[in-house]
C-alpha cells in the first residue's frame, strides 16, 4: 500500500464504515451489498475480461454468457430477490456487475411495462415467464424517425375483427424500430409501442407483446426482420436493434389493456388516465439515475481521489518537497465540489425513489393527484444527474491528466457510458421542457390564487428582495443558501412566465411562444431542480441518526453544492440584484475555505463509497494507492506486447529499414 494513502486515511476525522453504512441504508445492508459483490465476484463464470481488450462482438457474447447465468442460476441459488427494481439486492446489482450489461432492458423495462400495462391475467402469464428468462423481451418504442415525439410513432397495430387478432406493421422506414436495447439479437418478444388502429379510427399508443423470434430455432418468425444497429459509441455490451414488422398477427389477448381495452366487436375503451402510459417511463428515469449515473460520478470520484493524494508533481517552496497534487487548491476544486455533488445526489436520489414508492401506491388506489410533480421530479432529476455527472466525469477525467487519458484510469470507458444517459429515457433538453410545462402551469395557479404544495410551494412564498449576508460565514447556512436558489428560481420563473404572456397578447400561437422562450424554459427548469437537489439533500443530512463528526462533514458537503454553483454560475443570482458582488466574493471566500476543510478527509470520503478495486476497474484508483506499479503492469500485458517484435514491423518497416 503506498505510504501516501496510509497517511491520507490516517488524517480522516470520521469512521468510513459508519458513511458506508449510511449510504447503503443501514449496517444490514452493508452486509447484504457485500455479499452480493463477494458472491458475484468470486465466481468463475461472472468474471469478465478487461475493458479495452475486447471487441465488440465478444463483449456481447460475454455479456449474454454472464448474465444469463446470472438470471437463471446464480440469483436463484442464493435466493436474492431481484423482482422489484427497488428492493434492496436490485439496487446493490447493478454496482457489482460493473457496467451496463446484456439484459437490463429485459429485467429493467420488459418485465415492469408488463405489470404498468397489463392486466392482473395478462402479467401473470407473461411475467413469471420474463421473469425467469423463459423468454427475452425488449422495451421497442423508439422508431427511426421518432424517438422524443411518441404521438407520432408511426408503427400501427390495426384491429381485425373476422380473426379478433391485431396487425402490427411497419408501414416504412422511419417507422422501423430503431434503438432498444437487448433487441437485435437477444429477445424473443417485444414490447411494441404502436398506434392502435380499430374500425378505421386511430386511439394512439398503446403496448402489445410481439413474438419476434422462433422459440425452438431463434429465427425470426415471418414478416419479422430484426438485427443490430452497429457499432455504437459504448455500451457495447448490449444488442441495441432494429425491427421491422409486416403485417405481423398477433393475438388480441397480446395488446396490454390495464388502462384501455378494445371489445370483440373493435370498440374502444379507454379504461385508465392515458398519461399512465407515459408514467412508467417515470421508473426507469429514477432507476438510470442512481444505477448509472450517481455511480458513474461515485466511481471516477474515488478514481480521482484517490489518484490525486498518490501524484506528486511540484511544490510549493523554492525546491522544496514534491507535494500531491491534491494540496493544490485548483485540483481540489475540480475534484471536492464532484465529491459532494456525488453526495447530494444520492441523498436526493434516495428521497425520490422513496416518493415514486409512495405515488405508486396512490395509484393502486387511483390517486393521481401526484403525477404531474412525480413526473416533473423525476425527468428533471434524470436530466440533471446525467449532465453533471457527465462534465463531473470528464473534469475528473482531465484532473488525472496524461493517465487519465489511458483506457487504464478506467475514467474513458466511465465518460463514454455515461454520455449516453443524456439522450436515453428521453433527451435531457426534451425533458427539462417538460418540468417547464409543469412550472408554468404552477405559475398559473398561483397567480390565480390557488395553493400549491410539495417541490413547488416555495414558488408561491414571499421571499427577501436581497440575501441578507454580510459575512463569509454565513454561506455555510444552508437556509441562506437555500433562499438563494429559490430567489434564482422563482425569478426565472416569473420572468419567463411574463414573457409568454406578452407573447401571447401579441398574437403569438402558444407553440410557436413557446419555442421562441425555450431557452429561458429550460433555464428556469434547471433552476428548479437545482433548487430541488439542494433542499433535498440538505434536508436528508438534517433528519439522519448519526455521528455529529458525520453530520458535520455531511452538512459541508451540501453546503459545498450549493456554493460551486453559485460561484461558478453567479449570472443568475445577481441579475436582479439578489446577491452583489461583495457577497459573491465571500461566497468564492467561503468556498475556498470550504475545500480546504475538507482536504484531509478526501480519501475517507471516496473510500465511503466502497467501490471494490474489480468493480473499479482502475489502475490509479485502486484502493492501495499503487498507481505506477498498475499502469506498468497494465502496460506490459497488452495485446500489442505479446511478441517483443510486432509481425507487421516484418512486413512494413524492414523492408525500408536501413541495415548498416
Ligand atoms: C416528450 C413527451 C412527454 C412528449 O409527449 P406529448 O404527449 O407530446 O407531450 P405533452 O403534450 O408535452 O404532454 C403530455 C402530458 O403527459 C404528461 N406526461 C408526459 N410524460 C409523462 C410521464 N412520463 N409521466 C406522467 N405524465 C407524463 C405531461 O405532463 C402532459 O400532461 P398535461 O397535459 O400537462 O396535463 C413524451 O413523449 C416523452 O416522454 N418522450 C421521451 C421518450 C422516451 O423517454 N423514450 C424512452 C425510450 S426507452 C429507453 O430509452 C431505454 C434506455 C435505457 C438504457 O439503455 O439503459
Ligand atoms: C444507448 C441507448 C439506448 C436506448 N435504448 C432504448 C430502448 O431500449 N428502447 C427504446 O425505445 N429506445 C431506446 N433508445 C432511444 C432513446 O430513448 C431516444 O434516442 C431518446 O428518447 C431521444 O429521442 P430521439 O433519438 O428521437 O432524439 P431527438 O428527439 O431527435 O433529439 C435530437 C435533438 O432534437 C431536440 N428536440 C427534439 N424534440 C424537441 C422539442 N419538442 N423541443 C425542443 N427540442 C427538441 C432534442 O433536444 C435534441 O437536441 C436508446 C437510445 C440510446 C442512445
Amino acid at each position: 500500500e503506498s505510504q501516501l494513502i496510509i497517511k491520507e486515511r490516517q488524517q480522516t476525522t470520521f469512521q468510513v464504515e459508519e458513511l458506508i453504512n449510511l449510504l447503503d441504508g443501514g449496517k444490514e445492508k452493508t452486509a447484504l451489498r457485500r455479499s452480493i459483490e463477494q458472491t458475484i465476484l468470486s465466481d468463475p463464470l461472472m468474471k469478465t475480461d478487461k475493458i479495452g481488450y475486447l471487441t465488440r462482438e465478444q463483449k456481447y457474447v460475454q455479456s449474454v454468457r454472464r448474465m444469463m447465468y446470472f438470471f437463471t442460476d446464480l440469483a436463484k441459488r442464493n435466493k436474492w430477490n431481484i423482482e422489484d427494481p427497488h428492493c434492496p439486492e436490485m439496487l446493490f446489482l447493478s454496482r457489482s456487475l460493473s457496467s451496463v450489461v446484456a439484459f437490463m432492458i429485459h429485467m429493467g423495462a420488459f418485465v415492469p411495462s408488463i405489470s404498468s400495462f397489463g392486466t392482473l391475467e395478462q402479467v401473470s402469464k407473461w411475467q413469471p415467464l420474463a421473469k425467469e428468462c423463459l423468454i427475452i423481451g425488449c422495451y421497442a418504442q423508439t422508431e427511426l424517425g421518432h424517438g422524443t415525439n411518441l404521438r407520432r410513432l408511426e408503427t400501427t397495430s390495426t384491429f381485425d375483427r373476422n380473426t379478433q387478432e391485431f396487425i402490427v406493421n411497419t408501414p416504412n422506414l422511419s417507422s422501423m424500430k430503431w434503438w432498444p436495447g437487448d433487441m437485435g439479437k437477444s429477445a424473443n418478444h417485444a414490447m411494441v409501442m404502436a398506434q392502435l388502429i380499430t374500425n378505421g379510427e386511430n386511439h394512439g399508443m398503446q403496448a402489445f407483446i410481439v413474438p419476434i423470434r422462433d422459440m425452438t430455432t431463434h429465427k425470426p418468425l415471418p414478416g419479422v426482420e430484426v438485427g443490430n444497429i452497429g457499432s455504437i459509441m459504448s455500451l457495447e455490451d448490449t444488442d441495441n436493434g432494429y425491427l421491422r414488422l409486416n403485417n405481423v398477427r398477433i393475438p388480441k389477448e397480446n395488446m396490454l389493456a390495464k388502462y384501455a381495452n378494445v371489445d370483440r366487436s373493435g370498440r374502444f375503451q379507454q379504461t385508465g388516465n392515458n398519461r399512465l402510459m407515459y408514467a412508467s417511463m417515470m421508473n426507469l428515469r429514477i432507476v438510470l439515475t442512481r444505477e448509472q449515473m450517481i455511480h458513474a460520478l461515485q466511481k471516477a470520484c474515488t478514481i480521482a481521489a484517490r489518484y490525486s493524494c498518490v501524484r506528486k508533481q511540484g511544490s510549493l517552496t523554492p525546491n522544496g518537497p514534491e507535494i500531491p497534487i491534491m494540496d493544490y487548491v485548483t485540483q481540489q476544486n475540480k475534484v471536492i465540489p464532484r465529491i459532494a455533488l456525488a453526495y447530494a445526489l444520492d441523498f436526493t436520489i434516495m428521497e425520490v425513489r422513496h416518493r415514486y414508492v409512495q405515488f405508486l401506491a396512490d395509484v393502486t388506489r387511483g390517486d393521481l393527484s401526484n403525477m404531474a410533480e412525480m413526473h416533473a421530479i423525476s425527468s428533471g432529476i434524470k436530466a440533471n444527474a446525467s449532465e453533471r455527472t457527465v462534465a463531473g466525469v470528464e473534469t475528473l477525467r482531465r484532473a488525472c491528466g496524461g493517465h487519465g487519458y489511458s483506457m487504464a484510469s478506467g475514467l474513458p470507458y466511465l465518460l463514454l457510458s455515461v454520455t449516453g444517459s443524456c439522450t436515453y429515457e428521453g433527451e435531457n433538453t426534451v425533458l427539462y421542457l417538460q418540468v417547464a410545462r409543469y412550472l408554468i402551469k404552477t405559475a398559473a395557479n398561483i397567480s390565480m390564487g390557488k395553493s400549491v404544495d410539495g417541490s413547488s410551494a416555495y414558488l408561491a412564498e414571499n421571499t427577501e428582495a436581497r440575501c441578507s449576508a454580510t459575512s463569509q460565514e454565513e454561506f455555510y447556512d444552508h437556509s441562506l443558501l437555500d433562499a438563494c436558489f429559490k430567489h434564482r428560481s422563482k425569478q426565472l420563473l416569473q420572468s419567463v412566465a411574463m414573457d409568454l404572456q406578452g407573447l401571447l397578447a401579441e398574437g403569438k400561437q402558444q407553440m410557436e411562444a413557446w419555442n421562441l422562450l425555450s431557452i429561458q424554459l429550460v433555464n428556469s427548469a434547471k433552476a428548479h431542480i437545482e433548487r430541488y437537489i439542494v433542499a433535498t439533500s440538505a434536508s436528508f443530512v438534517r433528519k439522519l441518526n448519526c455521528s455529529l463528526k458525520v453530520k458535520k462533514l455531511l452538512n459541508q458537503l451540501c453546503s459545498l453544492v450549493a456554493l460551486h454553483q453559485i460561484t461558478n454560475f453567479p449570472g443568475d443570482f445577481l441579475k436582479d440584484g439578489y446577491l452583489d458582488s461583495h457577497q459573491l466574493d465571500l461566497a468564492r471566500k467561503a468556498e475556498v475555505k470550504l475545500l480546504q476543510s475538507l482536504r484531509h478527509n478526501v480519501v475517507g470520503l471516496v473510500d465511503a463509497f466502497d467501490f471494490r478495486d474489480e468493480i473499479l476497474g482502475s489502475c490509479i484508483g485502486a484502493y492501495d494507492g499503487n498507481a505506477y506499479e498498475r499502469l506498468y503492469d497494465y502496460a506490459k500485458n497488452d495485446v500489442m506486447n505479446k511478441n517483443d517484435v510486432h509481425e507487421e514491423s516484418y512486413q512494413y518497416l524492414r523492408p525500408h529499414l536501413h541495415r548498416g
